[in-house]
């Protein structure tokens, strides 16, 4: 099946999740939905909970309400079902990029020889091709990123969960790595949940996009992205791009 083709699956559900550290509260009741091969985006102010609902859905934290259901199973606090890249891109400086990407494989008990084997399939495919023993700092920004998505999608590679994976990039580099990743998830089948503050990002990758509110926060809307795949620059410039744009402005 490829990226686009859906059954409709549900992959993750998040009902009514409540969050509060101490005094704060940070989710109020939050529900959503992630099927099969869907890109789903989470827009919304700073400080709103975002990464606390990543961390919740990844069983890093509790919530103190709720439920998360992954593929039909409760997952309450359990980590290890899916994987989540955080913005910044965690390699380790002293390791090679193939030794930072082989990392998961390590942890699940491949021997080294095997996980190179596996993960060196994918250099190519990630634009990392004849950099396997570079260390990151020999990399440019884009290819970090594209290393640390790498070693995420070794992890669990049918969910993954992207905190603002490009928002440390500059912009043009950050536009050729939309396009790069709307690309290979043609060859990848991954559901996706993505945090993002930029709306235009978030239309021109998503299926769907969540609007959060202000902490505490609630779903305030969600919008379809309507737009026929395969996007391109076109899409930026098109008459319902700019339909959804202001929807958005006018909702954060
Ligand atoms: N472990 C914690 N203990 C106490 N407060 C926390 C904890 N984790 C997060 N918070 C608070 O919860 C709120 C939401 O934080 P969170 O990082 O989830 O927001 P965010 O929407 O991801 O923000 P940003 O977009 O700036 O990354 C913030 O006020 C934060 O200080």
């Amino acid at each position: 099946m490829s990226f686009y083709q859906r059954n409709n699956m549900k992959k993750i559900e998040v009902l009514n999740v409540k969050k509060y550290f101490g005094n704060l509260k940070t989710l109020e009741d939050i529900s959503l939905y992630l099927e099969e091969n869907q890109f789903v985006s989470i827009l919304g102010p700073s400080g709103s909970g975002k990464s606390t609902l990543f961390n919740i859905i990844s069983g890093l934290i509790k919530p103190d309400e709720g439920k998360i259901i992954i593929e039909g199973k409760n997952y309450i606090g359990k980590t290890g079902r899916v994987s989540y890249m955080h913005q910044k891109d965690l390699l380790l400086p002293w390791k090679t990029i193939i030794e930072n990407v082989c990392i998961p494989l390590i942890l699940k008990g491949y021997t080294k020889k095997d996980a190179g084997d596996k993960a060196k399939k994918y250099f190519d495919l990630f634009g990392l091709e004849g950099f396997e023993n570079h260390y990151p700092s020999q990399l440019s920004g884009g290819m970090r990123q594209r290393a640390a998505l790498l070693r995420t999608y070794l992890f669990s590679n049918d969910i993954m969960l992207l905190d603002e994976p490009f928002g440390g990039l500059d912009a043009i580099t950050k536009r050729n790595m939309q396009h790069w990743l709307l690309s290979v998830l043609e060859n990848l089948k991954s559901s996706i949940l993505f945090i993002t503050h930029d709306i235009d990002e978030a239309i021109f990758l998503s299926d769907k996009i969540y609007i959060l509110s202000e902490r505490p926060a609630k779903v305030k809307e969600v919008v379809c992205v309507d737009i026929e795949r395969p996007r391109d620059n076109r899409t930026f410039v098109s008459e319902k791009f700019n339909e959804l744009k202001e929807n958005i402005l006018n909702l954060l």
